[in-house]
């Protein structure tokens, strides 16, 4: 299918996989055939393997805001992350035409600095510069909310308050490429409305986004497009009215345990999914030409 607009995000046959220790004991067999638990080896030998993701490719354009859904551990987050740049994929590449930047927490803040302190740091960390950062230094301050806490070391904030401090830090530029993992935000109502107000204006201003949620309405009101990831699986990209309804369906069937229609809802929206292809440029000719795919 052919991305709208040109692209600012292109993800081309991206997989990620962890390798992480597991305390599962591994089942062998004995002499005579029969299965047991192995107690011998050390837990921390036990490596398995986790597919957080498995190959997918995604074109965004610019003017697309993208909505990313799906139940816990299908993926979203380290979709992000890996358009952000935090993590590099286990094959395939992610191509972005600016830096991505992620509301919240792309800042590499230190502990031992205070808060005003890692202002300035984060800030230089995004690449502004001295006048950009004296000049943005006070609403940075003000959107965090922290007041005189902003003086004190920021090992010494509560969750909420670093969590404030670093979205306030990421929310200073305004970036061609949004990323919002909404699952991050833990700021309490007040910074909520505050937060979304900056993030409604970033939005506006930004040449894409990607917003990841658990709320269909904010995917529907919010996004242009939508994704539907399941166990690392991209399973639907459509309209958001669309995606979030075959979302709703399948996890209202979960829900009530017709476990055998959820995934004939599933199947069936993985079966009509249009699999994008990232091609090459090919010098000379434009996009439309060259093999008719984005
Ligand atoms: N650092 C990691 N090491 C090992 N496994 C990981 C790591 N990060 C994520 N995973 C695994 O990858 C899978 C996808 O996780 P991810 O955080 O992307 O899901 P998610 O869709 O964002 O979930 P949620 O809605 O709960 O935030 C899960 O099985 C998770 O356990």
């Amino acid at each position: 299918m052919y991305a709208e607009g040109s692209p600012c995000v292109a993800v081309d046959r991206v997989a990620m996989r962890y390798r992480v220790a597991s305390t599962e004991l591994p089942v062998q067999t004995n002499t005579r055939g029969h299965l047991w638990l192995s107690r011998r080896r050390s837990p921390r030998s036990n490596l398995v393997t986790v597919k957080a993701l498995n190959e997918l490719s995604l074109v965004v354009g610019r003017g697309e805001s993208l909505g990313v859904i799906g139940r816990n551990g299908s993926g979203k987050s380290t979709l992000m992350k890996l358009v952000s740049g935090q993590i590099r994929p286990s094959s395939g590449a992610v191509y972005a035409s600016s830096t991505p930047i992620m509301l919240g927490v792309n800042a590499a803040l230190v502990p031992d600095l205070s808060g005003d302190q890692n202002v300035v740091l984060g800030c230089l960390a995004m690449g502004l510069s001295r006048d950009e950062i004296d000049h943005s230094f006070d609403t940075i301050v003000e959107l965090s909310g922290l007041e005189k806490s902003i003086h004190l070391p920021m090992k010494s904030y509560s969750s909420g308050m670093s969590s404030r401090l670093r979205f306030a830090i990421a929310a200073s530029v305004d970036p061609e490429i949004l990323l919002v993992d909404e699952a991050l935000n833990t700021g309490d109502a007040q910074f909520a409305d505050r937060s979304k107000r900056r993030m409604d204006e970033l939005r506006e201003k930004a040449g894409c986004v990607l917003l990841v949620s658990h709320s269909v309405e904010t995917i529907t009101e919010m996004c242009t497009r939508a994704i539907w990831l399941d166990k690392g699986d991209l399973i639907m990209d459509g309209p958001p009215q669309k995606v979030t309804k075959a979302y709703r369906d399948f996890t209202r069937h979960l829900s009530k345990g017709n476990n055998v229609s959820a995934s004939k809802i599933l199947e069936e929206s993985r079966a009509n999914l249009v699999v994008t292809e990232v091609m090459e440029r090919v010098p000379g000719l434009r996009k439309s030409e060259a093999n008719g795919h984005a």
